[in-house]
């Protein structure tokens, strides 16, 4: 009767109305008959929000502005927004999850233009917003990027002409920090120019993004060839495309380079997209892109040298992808680094070795270096998740600065700047 009160209402939709409602009926007829009560029928909204929904026996199922969604009754009752189950102060959950019966069903659905509406065995109602549904599905999510990107080579990172923000406007307007923010995200560097060329300047506009990651080379480090810590960055030698601190559990996020003073020659700062290589080899070498994404790999940090005693570990992919929507969020790099691969069985040994070479021929090819002569009063930013770094060899004394931040940290800064990342 409801339906047809509906079908009365809006009838544009009948005939989509009547379809689904044969559907419903051939999906669950044990629901129909062990909770007669049960309102099943389907809804629409008016213009653009047109709308259905089929209660199945353990999930419910919502049609909204063209998307398809399926919602788990444990997964309702635990996302209840009432006052009762969540504290839209401290935007927590009060409600254990682990009070609700895991085969929980509605007893008693009600949906009208813009919401759902489930009163459940024990009297409790829960009200959700359609639109909160749609935004928040799984399936949603799934055709959804986290965070929006841009991929480079050369040729595509030097046509879109990025302006690099000057000092002043980065350490004292909000839109000078954001546009700064908004290219790390989308390029995975960033540039600010005219810092004075100082320690303590580049220790300000790191702290202007937010606070700095300490590690075993302190909070700001300083780089010269002094080999006074026990890695070749301590040398003049070239340094291939690598991301820094694979050795970590979570490799540091943001990596800053202030070059303070370079005289003689060489010492250019090599810059290759990762994610953009590794696109390459997903879409070429499937397979490859599976094994690199999937065997572990162990980092390691030994250092003896001077005062310094250090040993770390970090086991990872080389490549990182969101399980839910195969996205890359992490690429771990660095020939140097790796250790003994001990992490997988020998018939996996030269199928890896051949994926490795596949993603390093790819991170080679010219096309897709970008080479830079870092100045005093330039800082660079990297994203070390994503963007590997290396440097030619150099000649003369050459000395930088910098310090790493941890991604939470920078992405945390960007959100409240109103970015999506
Ligand atoms: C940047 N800073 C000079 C402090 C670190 C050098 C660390 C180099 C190390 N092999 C790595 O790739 O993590
Ligand atoms: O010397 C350089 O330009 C960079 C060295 C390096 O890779 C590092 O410090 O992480
Ligand atoms: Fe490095």
């Amino acid at each position: 009767m409801w339906c047809r009160r509906l079908a009365r209402l809006y009838p544009e939709t009948r005939g989509l109305v009547s379809t689904l409602a044969k559907r419903q009926h051939r999906w669950e007829p044990k629901l129909l008959q062990s909770s007669p009560s049960v309102v099943r029928w389907l809804s629409t909204a008016p213009d653009a929000h047109e709308c259905s929904w089929v209660l199945h026996p353990d999930h419910f199922e919502l049609s909204y502005s063209g998307s398809s969604m399926r919602f788990d009754y444990v997964w309702l009752r635990d996302h209840c927004r009432s006052a009762s189950c969540y504290n839209t102060k401290t935007n927590q959950r009060s409600l254990d999850t682990a009070s609700v019966d895991l085969d929980i069903k509605p007893a008693q659905v009600r949906v009208d233009e813009t919401s759902l509406y489930i009163t459940w065995p024990d009297g409790h109602m829960t009200r959700y917003r359609l639109e909160w549904l749609s935004q928040n599905s799984y399936e949603g999510q799934k055709q959804q990027f986290v965070q929006p990107r841009k991929l480079w080579n050369e040729k595509i990172y030097k046509e879109a002409n990025i302006r690099g923000v000057s000092y002043l406007e980065f350490m004292e307007t909000d839109e000078g920090l954001r546009d700064f923010l908004h290219n790390f995200l989308l390029y995975g560097i960033a540039f600010v120019d005219d810092v004075p060329a100082t320690r303590e300047h580049t220790q300000s506009v790191a702290e202007r993004i937010s606070h700095i990651r300490e590690t075993i080379y302190g909070k700001m480090w300083d780089l010269t060839s002094d080999f006074s810590r026990g890695d070749t960055a301590y040398t003049k030698l070239a340094l291939d495309r690598h991301t820094d601190t694979t050795y970590f559990q979570e490799p540091c996020g943001m990596q800053l380079f202030h070059c303070l003073r370079h005289e003689g020659t060489g010492g250019r700062t090599l810059l290759v997209d990762g994610f953009y290589a590794a696109e390459q080899v997903r879409e070429h070498h499937p397979e490859e892109f599976e094994l690199l994404s999937n065997l572990p790999m162990r980092h390691e940090y030994i250092e003896n040298v001077g005062g310094c005693q250090n040993h770390m570990i970090g086991i990872g992919p080389v490549l990182n992808v969101y399980p839910w929507n195969k996205e890359l969020y992490m690429i771990r790099y660095n020939n140097y680094d790796r250790s003994v691969i001990n992490t997988i069985p020998y018939n996996l040994a030269r199928r890896w070795y051949t994926a490795h070479r596949i993603l390093t021929t790819e991170l080679r090819k010219t096309d897709n270096e970008l080479w830079v002569k870092l100045k005093p009063g330039k800082v660079l930013f990297v994203d070390n998740w994503r963007v590997l770094h290396g440097r030619e060899s150099f000649t003369g004394y050459r000395q930088l600065c910098g310090c790493y931040l941890t991604r939470d940290d920078v992405l945390n800064t960007a959100r409240i700047l109103g970015l999506k990342a």
